[in-house]
């Protein structure tokens, strides 16, 4: 049995949905997630061993990707990675939207792949499916290795 640890936050529950199918995933595989909702009030703590991010997209200002398209709702998740060393421990990112916002599709996570040199090791749209869950956790297995 292997434990891997997700941060996330969700604003309107469907990170949460999905957190729930990941979860359920690695139950059946005999693996377990240690999971942490980050939200605006969260105290902050030191991460002690490599995690990945789950992020959904929250966007102000305007249609494009520019500097002027600013994160909302979604500020207290990066907050936390910035807090201490928690970026060293950062291994990949997660991001969830939806298609609708065509350019801006998962554009935070994009944001924060960039920022902290990691990579964008999947996507899906509002809830997710199984079948995403089941892929996307074999994505954490890799990436957080054992
Ligand atoms: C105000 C608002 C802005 C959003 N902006 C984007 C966006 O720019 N790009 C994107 O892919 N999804 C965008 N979404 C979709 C959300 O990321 C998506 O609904 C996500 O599943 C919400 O996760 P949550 O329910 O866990 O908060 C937006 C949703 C809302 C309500």
């Amino acid at each position: 049995m292997s434990e891997y640890r997700v941060l996330y936050t969700s604003i309107e529950g469907n990170t949460e949905s999905f957190i729930n199918k990941l979860k359920a995933e690695a139950e059946a595989v005999g693996d377990q997630l240690s999971v942490l909702e980050i939200g605006e009030e969260n105290d902050f703590a030191h991460e002690k061993k490599p995690y990945v991010v789950v992020v959904p997209t929250y966007l102000n200002g305007g249609t494009g990707t520019g500097p002027e398209v600013i994160e909302i709702f979604t500020n207290g998740l990066g907050d936390y990675v910035d807090y201490g060393n928690n970026a060293r421990y950062l291994r990949g990112v997660i991001g969830s939207g939806n298609r609708n916002f065509n350019d801006q599709y998962i554009l935070t996570a994009k944001r924060y792949a960039k920022k902290y040199n990691v990579p964008v090791i999947g996507d899906y749209e509002l809830r997710g499916t199984q079948r995403e869950a089941e892929k996307i956790f074999a994505r954490i297995k890799e990436t957080l290795g054992e």
